[in-house]
């Protein structure tokens, strides 16, 4: 099973959100969906599920036409900020609701997070706090056993314990019912563990979609005097660099093409998901001076 999106643009009176976003989505796959605040992945992730529309391209799963077709958007489930459950519905009416649209909701599991969460099943989403009405809209995701599950800033809200508890559900329902998840987040650290794919957007575009082992293997800082460092970096890509006095660090993205023995005054040091990020979306010029 595949979903493909393909061309996919998106015009907001003549601004240009997306630019021909082409992205394969593979089943049984965590993916990680990052990019800076107004990059465009809440748009991307409403076009797939229908709740917006593209000015051009096409999202397909399975070769199917997503549009307006149900049975493919049964398939698909989007949580995000936008709430679809009325304020004054009780928890265990919206766990009615979604069984009633979606086969397979798994109702056993989305009671031991409700106690797990400490919530009362009886509680309408009015009367929880911000972080409460999130978490009784990520148990309903979690539950649900659409084969594309897609998470809009899951964890908006969530103090670090709940964060974490959400994060082993998730896992504990990926391992039991293998299906697609799309987690869309700022919290990049947080989920690096989780994530087995890695799709960076900027200003509408996917710049880059690869597995988080190929960016942790080839993202790499080097540091030590500037000349050495620029002589040995000359080959790659540098996304970043710093300098100290005479010190200079380079980020780079392709350590793997770095070829020639390290110089035994120069220290390499693998990225970190984030800071490979941060690198990489980074506005203006390459080098800064501190
Ligand atoms: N309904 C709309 N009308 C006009 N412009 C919109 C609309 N929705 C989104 N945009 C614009 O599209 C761009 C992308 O927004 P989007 O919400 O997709 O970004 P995002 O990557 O999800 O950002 P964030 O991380 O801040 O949530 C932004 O410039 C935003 O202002």
């Amino acid at each position: 099973m595949t979903l493909t999106i393909a061309n996919l643009s998106k015009v907001y009176s003549r601004k240009q959100v997306l630019s021909n976003v082409t992205l394969e989505l593979k089943a049984e796959t965590i993916y990680g969906l990052l990019g800076r605040n107004g990059a465009g992945k809440s748009t991307l992730l409403n076009i797939i599920n229908n709740r917006s529309i593209a000015t051009a391209g096409a999202v397909e799963l399975d070769s199917m036409r997503v549009y307006e077709n149900e049975t493919c958007l049964n398939r698909l489930y989007l949580m995000s900020e936008d709430t679809l459950f009325p304020s004054q519905m009780k928890i265990k009416q919206m766990f009615k609701q979604t069984a009633a649209f979606y086969d397979g909701f798994d109702e056993n599991f989305a009671k031991k997070m409700l106690t797990a969460f400490g919530l009362d099943a009886n509680s309408s989403l009015r009367k929880l706090s911000t972080g409460y009405r999130s978490i009784a809209k990520l148990i309903v995701a979690l539950a649900v056993d659409c084969d594309y599950i897609f998470l809009d800033e899951p964890v908006l809200g969530l103090d670090a314990h709940h964060r974490e508890l959400f994060y082993q559900f998730l896992l504990e329902t990926y391992q039991q019912k293998p299906r697609t998840f799309v987690i869309s987040t700022h919290l990049i650290d947080e989920i690096t563990y989780l994530i087995e794919e890695v799709i960076i957007m900027n200003e509408g575009e996917v710049i880059q979609a690869a597995s988080t082992e190929e960016i942790l293997q080839t993202g790499v800082a080097i540091t030590g005097p500037s000349e050495l460092v620029e002589a040995f970096v000359v080959l790659v890509k540098v996304l970043d660099k710093e300098t100290f006095g005479g010190t200079m660090t380079a980020y780079v993205t392709d350590a793997d093409k770095l070829g020639a023995e390290l110089p035994e005054q120069l220290r390499l040091t693998p990225l970190n998901l984030q800071t490979y990020f941060i690198k990489l979306t980074k506005e203006g010029g390459q080098t800064d001076e501190i």
